[in-house]
């Protein structure tokens, strides 16, 4: 006897799925059988996921889609509603930025910026997805947040608390979604060298002053300071693979998660162990 997974026949809609771990997630939902519906802001990142998905068989879709931009959101989740034929199974919200400005000396507009897609887009998403969800009576949902939503730190302060509300409101949704048989849980990735974790070593490289990033941070700087990342931060010694988190992004869609909702599900290498 042996363990599967098999979303074939579930629709999925991913958001973010054009690069980094959410076309990860994307082409990992392709990967356990399911068709799978792309937003992304950028079409060419979106359209390129759609044609991977396709070239393994599966079906395949995208819209253009801000989350920050209700309206955008609203549409999105019709056309993978109407793509899955009436039923949207799976929606795992992973588009998000990152800020590295220290708290003393970021501006509001700043502030605004990365509330607006990661807190106001998880609440677009949250909502629309819930509403399709609640009236067919099933469904999950996967919010993504971070290692760096469990406590504040001394850097990337605003990044850390839109990933806490991301954490809280993923816990008010699924106390909200249980009683019509919907999972709603939280994916916290660890340390993953995508486009966000280029920025982070800049940020890391410059400072938290948003008037002095330096645009001349060599290859070996990033790499020493990456290394060095993986080495103290992480107990297993290594750090994470896109398709680590997709998988457990798999898994929490399927049956064999079937008691898991409100949880935050970190895929760290054990960084956060003792948080
Ligand atoms: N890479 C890492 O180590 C970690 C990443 N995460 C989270 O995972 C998620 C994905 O991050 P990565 O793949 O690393 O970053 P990335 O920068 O490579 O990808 C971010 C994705 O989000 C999309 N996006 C950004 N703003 C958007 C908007 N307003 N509307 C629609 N799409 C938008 C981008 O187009 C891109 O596809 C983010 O929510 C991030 O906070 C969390 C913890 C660690
Ligand atoms: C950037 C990481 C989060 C990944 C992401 O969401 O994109 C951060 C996860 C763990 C952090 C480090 C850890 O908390 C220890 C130190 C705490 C502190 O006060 C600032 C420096 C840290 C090394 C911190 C740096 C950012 C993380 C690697």
């Amino acid at each position: 006897m042996s363990i599967a997974i098999d979303l074939a026949g579930k629709t999925a809609l991913v958001t973010g799925g054009g690069r980094g771990l959410g076309k990860a997630v994307a082409l990992a939902f392709a990967e356990a059988g399911a068709d799978v519906y792309i937003g992304n802001r950028k079409k060419e990142e979106g359209n390129q996921t759609v044609s991977e998905i396709v070239n393994m068989g599966r079906r395949s879709g995208f819209s253009r889609c801000d989350v920050s931009v209700d309206a955008d959101v609203k549409h999105l989740v019709e056309d993978a509603v109407e793509f899955g034929s009436g039923t949207l199974n799976c929606l795992v919200n992973v588009a998000g930025v990152i800020s590295t400005d220290d708290f003393m000396l970021t501006t509001d507009e700043e502030i605004r910026r990365i509330f607006d897609i990661n807190v106001i887009g998880t609440q677009h998403v949250l909502k629309y997805g819930l509403q399709v969800m609640q009236k067919q009576g099933f469904g999950n949902i996967e919010t993504f947040s971070s290692i760096a939503g469990r406590g504040g730190m001394g850097m990337l302060p605003m990044y850390c608390a839109t990933k806490a509300a991301v954490i809280n409101m993923t816990q008010s949704a699924a106390k909200n979604a249980a009683p019509y048989g919907i999972r709603v849980n939280s994916i916290a990735p660890g340390i993953i060298r995508t486009n966000m974790w280029e920025e982070i070593l800049d940020g890391m490289a410059s400072g938290g002053d948003p008037k002095s990033r330096r645009k001349d941070v060599s290859e070996e700087e990033r790499e020493a300071l990456w290394q060095d990342s993986v080495k103290s931060l992480i107990p297993l010694g290594r750090a994470q693979k896109p398709e680590d988190i997709a998988y457990a992004a798999v898994f929490i869609a399927s049956d064999l998660a079937r008691e898991i909702t409100g949880q935050v599900i970190a895929i760290d290498g054990g960084t956060t162990m003792t948080y």
